[in-house]
């Protein structure tokens, strides 16, 4: 049986300063699987998640996001969904353990779960660390930590691995797959395409449009590609061609080509 759904963005349509970021999005998230939203750098991946955690003002904007169920950034909805900014939003003069005690209590998460989290994230042994002696990717493990007190059901990480080494990094995508195998819904934003081979299900974006809606098998199967780049690459190539014949009523004028996309890399 299929999942059941944890987000659904329908016609969502969202401005950010003179631009407008989505223009009637539609996509779904399902409880259970860890989704990637990935793509390149400015296509909306933070907007995206921003409006999935309630955290995007609907500024001139139409559509609707629902989170289990309910409108995203409900009340009933703030211990059940958890977010993990890019920018570590922890506070540095406190050691990990008081930082994450701290969040325990606000949450009301159990006594304990502080150290359940820190465990989880590998920073046991930094504990009584102040944050602000960290290096910078243990100071987003703190966070990251921060977002799993009290076992939330829908997980929003902006860019989670950013700054690990590759064993950190592959011990976090284990956790990430155990937590969704627990039945969460993980959405985890990336730039790193590699990254896209332990996702359950990929969100490709691109100019703020889901550019495909697939599996990593299925990604590399349609494009006959080797490695998620590649076939990241030639999604574009192909949508670009598919786009030619409405070039003219396209919003973003002076858009950069696949080629200056690829040399800006696909990030
Ligand atoms: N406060 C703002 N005012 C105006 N435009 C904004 C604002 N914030 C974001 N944007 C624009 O909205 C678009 C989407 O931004 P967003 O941060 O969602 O992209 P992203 O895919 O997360 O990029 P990155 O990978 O670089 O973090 C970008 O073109 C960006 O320039």
């Amino acid at each position: 049986m299929m999942n059941k759904l944890a987000v659904e963005v329908s016609g969502l349509t969202v401005r950010r300063g003179r631009r407008t970021v989505f223009d009637g999005l539609d996509l779904a998230i399902r409880a259970g699987e860890v989704t990637g939203v990935l793509g390149p750098s400015g296509c909306g991946k933070t907007t995206l998640l921003r409006s999935i955690v309630g955290a995007q003002a609907a500024r001139g904007g139409r559509g609707e996001v629902r989170v289990l169920g309910l409108p995203a950034g409900s009340r009933e909805l703030r211990t059940r969904v958890a977010y993990a900014t890019q920018a570590a939003s922890v506070y540095d003069d406190l050691t990990v353990m008081q930082n994450l005690r701290f969040f325990a209590r606000a949450l009301g998460a159990p006594r304990g779960d502080a150290e359940r989290v820190a465990e989880l994230v590998g920073l046991r042994d930094r504990a009584g660390q102040r944050v602000e002696s960290l290096s910078g990717g243990q100071r987003g493990r703190v966070s990251l930590a921060a977002a799993l007190l009290g076992a939330p059901e829908v997980i929003v990480l902006d860019e989670p691995t950013v700054g690990l080494d590759p064993v950190l990094r592959a011990e976090l995508w284990d956790l990430f797959e155990r937590l969704a195998g627990e039945g969460a819904a993980l959405i985890v934003s990336s730039h790193v395409m590699d990254e896209a081979l332990r996702c359950d299900r990929l969100l490709l974006l691109r100019d703020g449009a889901v550019v495909a809606d697939t599996t990593p098998d299925e990604l590399l199967e349609t494009t006959g590609a080797r490695d998620p780049e590649t076939a990241f690459l030639a999604v574009i190539e192909s949508g670009n061609r598919a786009g030619e014949a409405t070039r003219h009523r396209g919003r973003h004028e002076g858009e950069g080509s696949a080629r200056s996309l690829a040399e800006g890399g696909v990030s």
